[in-house]
This record gives structure tokens, C-alpha cells and sequence, in this order.
């Protein structure tokens, strides 16, 4: 097989001790997956969760705190800690490793998307094997990513990746719950309609954090853009990254899309509404148009410029959603106003597209 691109992620359970600390040999089963790809030729990416759960042990914390900002502490101190253990595990190997902290703002943004992109690139030609999480120090709540599965998504589909390894504590996907006896293992999922009879939801008060549900989520979102998707269990990492039969692969549904539209999709919280009337709704829908003020007949939420909002149709169906060029405290003194009376009126800057097609995404087309 040719060598490719893949990006493996890992969760917090696969790499540290129920005590709070990293599992040295957790963290070395992973690595030398990696390291094997490496050898064969492949380009790796990790996508590493634990920064929280290695950061509690050393700050004498028995528990996830719920708290945000001691969140952000644990994850200072864990994520140093995670990094360091990297480092050394993969410099065995002669690989050199560089960390890559993101936000949301980094796949989003269009001149930050471009350059996470070249970091990157720049990292792959120099050798150097990135090891992302989501920057959880400066993140607040409504910005986090929310989870690496998606974030692992997201960075499968900016590096172009030819495969996407979720890493976990299971075997894969089942069809219920895996301590249930009549949950079945699923071994390939072709399409949303194989998941039509699957659980993932929690079971029993000690299972479940949500997690099967973004796994499912992130395999909708890489293969919904041309990338297939393993779920495997940590122990199995080498045949995992190495495109062999183990766990559940989830096949592409779907082609290749800029990658701040698929997150304004899948991954968003927006801020507010624009109602928008008729025309504007096909504009949008049909003509592939931007969102122009005249088209807008009210305005809901609180957001600033830059930030994702839905777009509403008079039947109150969410056609459409996209970055706004203007706060929520300005938008609505130009609303019904065509582009050309706004410029005379306030200058050249207000000939700008509320929301620039490039930055929208239609989700029900009329
Ligand atoms: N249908 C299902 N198939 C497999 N696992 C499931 C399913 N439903 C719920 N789960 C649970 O999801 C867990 C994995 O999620 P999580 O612990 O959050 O992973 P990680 O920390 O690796 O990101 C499994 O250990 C399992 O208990
Ligand atoms: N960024 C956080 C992890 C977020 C997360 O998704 O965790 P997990 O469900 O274990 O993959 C951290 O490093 O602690």
C-alpha cells in the first residue's frame, strides 16, 4: 500500500491512570503505532486528548473539576506534562514531535484556516509529527471545540487526510451499549442508514460520557467529506493506523468541502437568528447568492462580526447558516436597505454582504 496521511486520535482513557497521572505504557502502545506508520512511510498527525485528566494528579485532584477555569489549569499543567512524555517516547524513534494548539477560531476564521494549514505543511516537510489538542487554556465554553472527535475531523479534512483513526476503550461501534449481551459489533457502516438502529446513548449512570455519540458525529463529518474512519480500541492502535480490518470502518459518504463550511455544519453554536423573507431564501438556496441587508426583515440574538448565525425563513426553517459581517448592534438600523443606498449613505464599508457565500452553508435547500 501507498504511504498516506492519517490522523489518529486518542481520548483521555487510553492514556492515563483512573489516579489522574499518564500511563507510560499506554502512552508507549500509541506511539509505537505511530512510529510503525512512520517507518512504512506514512504522514502522521495525533490528535491528543488528556491534557485535563494528566493535569490532575499533579495539582491533588481525584475528580474531572467542573469548574471552567480549574478545567483550564488542569489542562496548563496536564498538557505539558503530555507533550513532555511524547517527546521522549517518540524521540526513541527518531521522530521529532511539535505541538499544535487550536481553537475554533483557527478552522474558521478564513486567514487563521489558512494558517493552520501551512503550519501544517511546514511540520510534514520538516518531519516534525504534530501533536494537536484543542488549546483548553484559553478556550471559553462557548468556543471549545467540545471534543477532540471533532476536532480530529476537522484537522482530518484541513490536512487533506487519506484516513481518520478514532482511538478508544472499545472494540468499535455495537449496535447497543457494549456491556449489554445482545449488543452486536458493527464492522462496516456504509451510510447514515446503518445507523438507523445503533444506540449510543448513555446506559446505566457510570457509562457513557457522550463519547460514542461525538465518535458517531466525527465519522459523519470526515466521511460526509471523502475520508473513511476506524473506531478501534487503543490496544489494536498498529493495525488501526495501518489500514488493516479491525473494529468498525466507516466508509465515505460524500466529497471534499472547504473546511470552515463543514464546521459552520456539524460544529457550530450560533449566536443568533436573521430572519430573512422569500427572496432572500432562494437567493440563497438557488442563485447561491450572499446574504444582502435588503433581504433581512429582523434581527434575534446577540453576536459580533465574525460570528456564526442561522439564517431563518419566513416559515421559520433554518435554511441556511453563516458568518456575519456586522454585530447584532448594528445590523438592524440597515435592514431592507439595498447595498448601494448604504454605501452613499455611510460610506464604501457598508457595501459588504452581510454573509459572503463563501461563508455560508445552505442546509435546506428549497
Ligand atoms: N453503541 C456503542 N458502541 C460502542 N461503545 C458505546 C456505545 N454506546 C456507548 N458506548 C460507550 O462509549 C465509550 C467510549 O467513549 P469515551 O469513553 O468517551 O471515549 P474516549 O475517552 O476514548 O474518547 C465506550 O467505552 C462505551 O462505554
Ligand atoms: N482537550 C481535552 C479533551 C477533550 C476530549 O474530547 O476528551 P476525550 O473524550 O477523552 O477525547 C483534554 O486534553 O483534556
Amino acid at each position: 500500500m501507498s504511504a498516506r496521511r492519517v490522523v489518529v486520535k486518542v481520548g483521555s482513557s487510553s492514556l492515563t491512570s483512573a489516579a489522574g497521572h499518564l500511563d507510560p505504557e499506554k502512552v508507549g502502545h500509541v506511539v509505537d503505532a505511530l512510529a510503525a506508520a512512520r517507518r512504512r512511510g506514512d504522514e502522521v498527525v495525533l490528535v491528543s486528548s488528556g491534557a485535563i485528566a494528566a493535569g490532575l494528579g499533579p495539582l491533588g485532584l481525584t475528580t474531572r473539576p467542573r469548574d471552567l477555569p480549574t478545567q483550564q489549569a488542569a489542562a496548563s499543567v496536564g498538557q505539558g506534562a503530555l507533550v513532555a512524555h511524547y517527546s521522549e517516547r517518540f524521540a526513541a524513534h527518531g521522530i521529532t514531535v511539535g505541538q499544535v494548539l487550536l481553537t475554533v477560531e483557527d478552522v474558521t476564521r478564513r486567514s487563521h484556516y489558512r494558517n493552520a494549514h501551512q503550519t501544517f505543511a511546514r511540520l510534514h516537510e520538516l518531519g516534525v509529527l504534530p501533536v494537536v489538542n484543542e488549546n483548553d487554556t484559553v478556550a471559553t465554553s462557548e468556543i471549545r471545540f467540545g471534543d477532540n472527535d471533532r476536532l480530529a475531523a476537522l484537522v482530518a479534512h484541513l490536512v487533506h487526510a487519506d484516513l481518520l483513526v478514532l482511538l478508544s476503550d472499545v472494540d468499535g461501534l455495537y449496535t447497543g451499549h457494549p456491556s449489554l449481551p445482545e449488543s452486536r459489533p458493527i464492522t462496516d457502516v456504509h451510510g447514515p442508514d446503518d445507523l438507523d438502529d445503533v444506540d449510543v446513548a448513555r446506559v446505566g449512570s457510570k457509562v457513557g460520557t457522550g463519547g460514542m455519540v461525538t465518535k458517531v458525529e466525527a465519522a459523519r463529518i470526515a466521511t460526509g467529506a471523502g475520508i473513511p474512519v476506524v473506531l478501534a480500541r487503543a490496544d489494536h492502535a498498529r493495525a488501526a493506523v495501518l489500514g488493516e480490518q479491525v473494529g468498525t470502518r466507516f466508509h465515505p459518504t460524500g466529497r471534499r468541502r472547504p473546511t470552515r463550511l463543514l464546521w459552520l455544519e456539524h460544529a457550530s453554536e450560533t449566536k443568533g437568528r436573521l430572519l430573512v423573507d422569500d427572496g432572500a431564501v432562494r437567493a440563497l438556496t438557488v442563485r447561491k447568492a450572499s446574504l444582502l441587508a435588503a433581504g433581512i426583515v429582523g434581527v434575534e440574538g446577540e453576536f459580533g462580526a465574525g460570528e456564526p448565525v442561522d439564517v431563518v425563513a419566513p416559515d421559520g426553517t433554518v435554511v441556511a447558516r453563516g458568518l456575519v459581517t456586522y454585530d447584532s448592534a448594528e445590523l438592524p438600523t440597515l435592514l431592507g436597505r439595498s447595498t448601494p443606498d448604504l454605501a452613499a449613505d455611510l460610506g464604501a464599508d457598508y457595501e459588504r454582504e452581510v454573509v459572503h457565500r463563501d461563508d455560508l452553508v445552505v442546509l435546506h435547500p428549497h
